[in-house]
């Protein structure tokens, strides 16, 4: 078995299907091991990660109504963006899988994917009392005070349709230390006889037939499977590798001069993501220092009140994130925070491309943020900024704030608010979809509900690339999810595959007796 991308459903897979000791797992990895380096483990030093030599550091192409500015972290390490990330846990709401079972996802429902919620090996808990800091609390406290919302203790004890708190986050308190799917799947396990790790090893080219190519250094190889390939590189670099490998819209990859493998016109198509904004504030006096990540609590709301899930979202971010509202000329406070108000569905939908042939060079990404005819991504950022304002009018929070830098209380309207949320936002790293599953009659899907690709026998696809919808919370436990699947949907063909072989086994040796029998009635030889 191949498995391509050790990041944050890689790791998974490789974990799930090494425990058979009959299966042997070669796991290809395109960046450094994270075992024993702080740097990446300690889960605080996140932001340090970002546009570093861990980060693949993908830039957009110009937006025409979004902002053309930002950088999509990507991470390029063991354990993937779990390596890299906040770690904040959500299980999503059972109308987002029931959303997915309508788009195709057959077997994907939230009843079946409980089970696989239930047994992950991350530690989720909700941040700690040790690290919860007064500000995060005050945050709180006027969330409820000001939009009536509950305050959850443990946002993942049921489904929630509304409600602010502190956030279900995978870490160990005591340490610091992330609990990355490389570290609660991989470290493990890595002295399995059957498990191969392949660090800084990068795919680039697979044809199923003779092998997948990888660079490693200036050295180039092949790897040849003798099971399936499974493909984990991400919501960028799956695609990428496919449409690389000549397999995506023909149309496009002949343009490039790449060998068409598959016509497979879903491939970099239906490129999602959780675009949010920035309401910042200066502090009215510094910030305690405690924390698990600098962005632990948030809040959800619901607009329409008949509906039970949130379709608006905000993280606090405890320090200022300014990378968008300086480069627009506002001030970058020594104390400051910040809420981030995020679509949880998005309307938009964007395109993942090729820019040339070449391996080496960046895709090209269009997310089309904020272009959804009827205007609603547009809509939830402006009514997130009013609802931040409100809060930030309401104790206690009210006296942690001098003065609001961005968008600065001068902007008030619904065009001006526009303007602003949407020159200045950022995005909460969640890109997704780009080879979604559906059902195998569908033609724009790239994955069947069982992971396969379409038109390309032995390769199956288990990351956020396979995401139908976006869901309307941060994705990681989805894709740790997607990874159990994996693994069940290939250990249960491994397992029918030796069932069919053992009976084949049987059966021959059956006819071979009853065969020695009838010529010892007989008494023939042959
Ligand atoms: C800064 C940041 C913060 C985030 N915070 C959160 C959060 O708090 N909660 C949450 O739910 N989500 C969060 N996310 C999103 C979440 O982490 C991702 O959606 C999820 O981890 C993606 O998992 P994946 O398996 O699809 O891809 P990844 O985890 O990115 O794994 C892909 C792996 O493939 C490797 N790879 C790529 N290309 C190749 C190649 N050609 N050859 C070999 N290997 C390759 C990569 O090095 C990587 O290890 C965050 C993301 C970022 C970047």
């Amino acid at each position: 078995m191949v498995i391509v991308g050790g990041g944050t459903a890689g790791s998974v897979v490789a974990s799930r299907l090494s425990a058979d000791p009959d299966v042997r797992v070669c796991l290809i990895e395109g960046g450094p091991s994270d075992v024993g380096d702080q740097r990446i483990l300690q889960l605080r030093n996140w932001l340090g990660l970002l546009e570093s030599d861990f980060d693949y550091d993908y830039p957009i192409v110009p937006q025409p109504r979004g902002n053309s500015y930002l950088r999509h972290a990507r991470a390029r390490v063991l354990g993937g963006c779990s390596s890299h990330n906040t770690m904040i846990s959500f299980l999503p709401p059972p109308d987002d899988f029931a959303d997915w079972v309508n788009a195709g996802a057959t077997g994907w429902s939230y009843e079946e994917m409980v089970p696989l919620w239930k047994r992950l090996a991350i530690n989720i808990t909700p941040v700690a009392e040790r690290d919860r800091n007064p500000l995060a609390e005050d945050f709180v406290t006027a969330c409820h005070a000001a939009l009536g919302v509950p305050v959850h203790e443990d946002f993942n004890a049921a489904p929630f349709a509304d409600g602010t708190g502190f956030f279900p986050v995978g870490y160990y308190p005591e340490t610091g230390v992330r609990s990355s799917a490389s570290v609660a799947y991989l470290h493990p396990h890595l002295d399995r006889p059957n498990l191969t790790i392949l660090t800084e090893h990068w795919a680039f080219h697979l044809d199923p037939d003779t092998g997948i190519s990888v660079k490693n250094g200036q050295t180039v190889k092949k790897i040849k499977a003798t099971g399936e390939y499974v493909l984990c590189a991400g919501a960028v670099d799956t695609p990428r590798l496919l449409l690389l490998s000549g397999i995506g819209p023909a149309k496009d990859l002949e343009k490039l001069g790449i060998k068409v493998q598959a016509d497979v016109k879903g491939v970099g198509e239906n490129l999602l993501d959780h675009p949010e904004s920035l309401i910042l504030w200066e502090a009215s006096r510094p910030i305690p220092p405690m924390s698990a990540m600098d962005s632990d609590a948030g809040l959800f709301v619901r607009r329409d009140p008949a509906a039970d899930r949130p379709d608006l979202m905000f993280h606090l971010y405890q320090i200022p994130f300014t990378f968008n509202t300086e480069r627009l000329g506002y001030d970058v406070p020594e104390h400051g925070f910040g809420m981030t108000p995020n679509i949880p569905r998005p309307r938009s939908v964007g395109r993942l491309t090729l820019a040339t042939a070449d391996p080496e060079t960046k895709p090209l990404l269009d997310f089309r943020y904020f272009t959804d005819p009827d205007g609603y991504d547009e809509q939830t950022i402006v009514d997130g900024l009013r609802l931040a304002r409100e809060v930030a009018a309401t104790e206690p929070f009210a006296s942690w704030i001098a003065r609001e830098i961005a968008p600065g209380p001068a902007l008030r309207t619904d065009q001006e608010l526009s303007a602003y949320g949407r020159a200045a936002h950022h995005t909460v790293y969640h890109p997704a979809g780009t080879c979604r599953m559906g059902a195998s009659t569908d033609d724009g899907a790239v994955v069947d509900p069982e992971l396969r690709l379409k038109g390309v026998p032995n390769v199956r696809i288990a990351d956020a690339s396979i995401f139908p919808l976006m869901p309307s919370v941060n994705p990681m436990v989805t894709v740790l999810m997607i990874g159990e699947r994996a693994a069940d949907l290939i250990s249960a063909e491994l397992a029918g595959r030796r069932e069919a072989e053992l009976a084949g086994r049987r059966e021959a040796e059956l006819a071979g007796r009853t065969e020695t029998g009838r010529r010892e009635t007989t008494g023939r030889q042959e």
